[in-house]
């Protein structure tokens, strides 16, 4: 059984307008989805802005209730507050977000602010609330004075292990890392992702890792869904989506990764350029008549991709 299942999930927002601020028409922010997380791994959403992957985040962590679809944790559905609780699913699934800033309490010491999901699920006294809250300042390379500081005495790089001190207090099986480095500079990035790989192999989590940007998920994810639409385009192992991308979202995606080398600008300028290109060109066949993603169609046994059934043979796999 997977760690999470997550079927069918629709998430509508209402849009409300007019005087008496009636609902008047909605965003289907999250369109039919469904994927799922093994134990241990590192499960990349990929997506655009507004294609619909901190919504999918906030439902599975249980801060956005879902329209229609299941989240199963253990068998049973988490959509439901009753087994949320029974299966102490806000234990074990948390969350850590971009704006380490505003998503840390400004007028909280740090010591409070990791100490508080402990102090939800946990009866310490204060010394072993301590000893616990040092220890996990020690998992993630921070000292102890930091204990007494307020987040804005921290840099971005800082805050994010602070968040992750937080997310791991109440020993989780799942966390939801919402574009977890975005914010930072690259050199402090490839830091925080690095200790996140080590707390993950030292804690046993699974992370569901969500990013707009191919280039960051790629030393970090077992598995990669392609977001698009409020639906997914293409599943696959990282060796499926990195080195046999279908889609063609999928392919601007990889070809907006920035090219390091001088020589190898150009040469990736046109290959944007002609992936583009085929995109303009062949809109209708990515889209049904609504506008909408296709269905995902195996392709593998761990590839899917949202073509036309009968174009996938002729695709080069
Ligand atoms: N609380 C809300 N009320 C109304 N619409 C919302 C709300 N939250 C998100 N949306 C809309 O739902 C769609 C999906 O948003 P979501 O934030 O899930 O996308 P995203 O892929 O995570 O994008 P980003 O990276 O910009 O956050 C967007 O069109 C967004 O404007």
């Amino acid at each position: 059984m997977s760690l999470i299942e997550v079927k069918d999930l629709e998430v509508h927002y209402p849009i409300r307008s007019g005087f008496w601020n009636r609902v008047t028409d909605e965003v289907l922010a999250v369109d039919g989805l469904s994927l799922n997380i093994e134990a241990g791994e590192t499960y990349g959403l990929v997506g655009e802005s507004g294609s619909g992957k901190s919504t999918t985040g906030k439902s599975i962590v249980g801060l956005e209730k879902p329209t229609r679809g299941q989240i199963l944790y253990k068998g049973k559905d988490i959509t439901k507050p009753r087994n949320r609780r029974e299966l102490d699913y806000n234990q074990d699934v948390q969350m850590i977000f971009q704006d380490s800033l505003s998503s840390l309490n400004p007028r909280k010491r740090i010591e409070d602010i990791i100490a508080e999901p402990i102090r939800n699920f946990e009866h310490l006294d204060k010394n072993q609330e301590k000893l616990r809250v040092l220890q996990l300042l020690d998992i993630v390379g921070l000292d102890a004075d930091a204990l007494y500081k307020y987040p804005h005495q921290f840099s971005g790089g800082q805050r994010q292990r602070i968040g992750v001190a937080r997310a791991v207090a109440t020993n989780p099986k799942l966390i939801v890392a919402d574009e977890p480095v975005s914010a930072l500079d690259l050199s402090v990035q490839a830091q925080v992702l690095n200790f996140m790989k080590r707390i993950q192999r030292d804690f046993g989590i699974s992370y569901l890792f969500i990013s707009h940007d191919l280039g960051v998920v790629r030393h970090m994810c077992d598995n990669i869904a392609i977001m698009h639409r409020g639906r997914l385009v293409e599943i696959g192992t990282r060796d499926d989506i990195y080195n046999h991308p279908m889609h063609i979202y999928t392919k601007r995606l990889l070809s907006a990764i920035p090219e390091t080398s001088v020589e190898g600008r150009a040469e990736a300028r046109a290959h944007r350029e002609a992936v583009e290109r085929e995109f303009q060109e062949n809109q209708s066949r990515y889209y049904d008549k609504d506008g909408k993603v296709l269905p995902l169609v195996d392709v593998t046994d761990t590839h899917k991709v949202a073509l036309p059934a009968d174009e996938i043979d002729k695709e080069d796999k």
